[in-house]
């Protein structure tokens, strides 16, 4: 059924209460919000800036905020202080829109949410702030708080990446965390050529532009939602980040092999490396969840790769079907704290509330170990920035099963941290995108 017609700002509005209250991830949300809307693409965008915006400078928001209320120690109402962060955002960070739209429209967006006894005060905030705003400094400096402020992350994130990257390249983090991410894709070989799904694209008004490294991963330029486009909807190409096409190549993967993915929803590696693999050879992706199975099968339906058998499988147990493969990947579930720019609520996760993710890392490395064939790869990997998480789960392997040694990577990216040669952690600020982790292992033959 449609959904009644509302505005932009509404519409931001809800989906950030939506993020709020846990009901997905940001992108997830905001999709969801905008179907079937009837708002038209400019209004769209709209609430997808004022969306992400906000999720973005929360802290620095709440900054400005607190010294706009009558009563600072008293925290507002949720809807009331999601309403003000929407405006707040335009007055502060959107140069188009008048002060006056960004202060009415929310006040509107508060009452059509049903919420109109919180009118008076989203409106009183939000006056204060435009005559407020150009007084208000933010805190200079780089301890914890100053920073904290100025980029919208928590002090006990910003100290675990200071405590486990050093200060200089925690700064860097920092900085890249603002930059719009670029919507990466890899070409499926099996169906087109690179030079083929670039004309193609070119009719249908999208810029591609194709990379050196890794061979078959390409940039896509004034594109919207890809999912969208013909090429898509043929399976000319699947959307993955840089980094995860380079955990890809990590695992070297060749013609006729067998690899083992038993992290693999929604797909995106297992299809890389289908096509790396070839008609020859075979790709067992796992994953825990039913439904997530199910993308992978989508996926590759529609990428036709038929060398993918995907199943339900628990990693930390026995999966079914796997006697001895080449090569392992573990992708394992994370704190996904390299994918900030993507995710931009991520930043906010509560460390405590990740404090048990190191042991199911390690228990499925540790399973999975022994689906590898003597001489085979073990790859680990992670898309997030904490040391406990990454080369804590790693050294740790190493050390309790001596039937593996450390496997060099080497995938022509340049160091930035100082690690030992069989891990890699890919910086969002360097020549990656996302933020990633890997280390490889070999099995040995003796
Ligand atoms: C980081 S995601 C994998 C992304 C995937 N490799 C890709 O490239 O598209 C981690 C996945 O692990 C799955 N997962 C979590 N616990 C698991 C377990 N015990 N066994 C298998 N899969 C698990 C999650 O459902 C999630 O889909």
């Amino acid at each position: 059924m449609p959904k009644p017609h509302q505005t932009a700002r509404a519409v931001a509005l809800q989906a950030l209460i939506q993020v709020e209250q846990g009901f997905g991830y940001s992108n997830i949300v905001l999709d969801h919000s905008l179907e079937d809307i009837g708002l038209n693409r400019r209004d769209k965008a709209l609430a997808a800036a004022i969306f992400y915006g906000v999720l973005e400078k929360r802290l620095t928001l709440d900054y400005y905020i607190v010294r706009c209320l009558s009563s600072p120690g008293r925290k507002p109402d949720p809807m009331a202080l999601e309403a003000i962060r929407c405006g707040a955002y335009q007055i502060l960070y959107m140069d188009r829109v008048p002060d006056s739209a960004a202060v009415n429209e929310t006040v509107q967006a508060v009452k059509s949410a049903g919420r109109a006894q919180l009118a008076g005060f989203v409106n009183g905030v939000l006056r204060g702030l435009v005559r407020k705003k150009g007084q208000i400094e933010l805190p200079g400096g780089d301890s914890l708080k100053a920073l904290s402020v100025r980029f919208s992350v928590p002090e006990d994130l910003i100290k675990l990446w200071t405590e486990g990257y050093g200060r200089r390249a925690t700064v860097q983090i920092l900085d890249s965390l603002s930059e719009k991410p670029e919507l990466f894709i890899r070409v499926n070989r099996a169906r087109c050529t690179a030079e083929e799904l670039e004309a193609s694209l070119k009719e249908s008004g999208v810029k591609m532009c194709s990379l050196q490294h890794p061979q078959y991963a390409a940039v896509l330029e004034n594109c919207g939602a890809p999912q969208g486009l013909e090429q898509f909807k043929k399976g000319m190409f699947h959307v993955q980040d840089l980094s995860a096409q380079l955990v890809c190549r990590a695992l070297d993967p060749r013609p006729g092999e067998t690899i083992c993915d038993c992290c693999a929803a929604p797909g995106g590696k297992a299809f890389t490396l289908a096509q790396e693999v070839g008609t020859e050879g075979r790709i067992y992706a796992f994953d825990l969840h039913e439904k997530r199975v199910g993308l992978i099968k989508e996926g590759a339906a529609r990428l036709g790769l038929d060398n993918i058998y995907a199943r339900v499988g628990d990693a930390t147990d026995v999966l079914e079907g796997v006697i001895q493969a080449d090569k392992v990947l573990c992708d394992v579930p994370c704190s996904g704290f390299g994918v900030i720019k993507r995710k931009p609520e991520i930043r906010y996760k509560n460390l405590e509330s990740l404090q048990d993710l190191p042991k199911l890392q390690y228990n499925i490395l540790q399973n999975a170990s022994r689906y590898v064939r003597p001489g085979g790869l073990l790859l680990y990997s992670t898309c997030t920035l904490n040391p406990a998480e990454n080369s804590a789960v790693a050294k740790r392997f190493l050390q309790e099963n001596n039937g593996f040694e450390p496997m060099t990577i080497d995938i022509g990216l340049r160091r930035v941290i100082e690690e030992p040669e069989n891990m890699l952690t890919m910086m969002p600020f360097a020549e990656a995108s996302d933020g990633f982790f890997v280390a490889g292992f070999r099995k040995k033959t003796g």
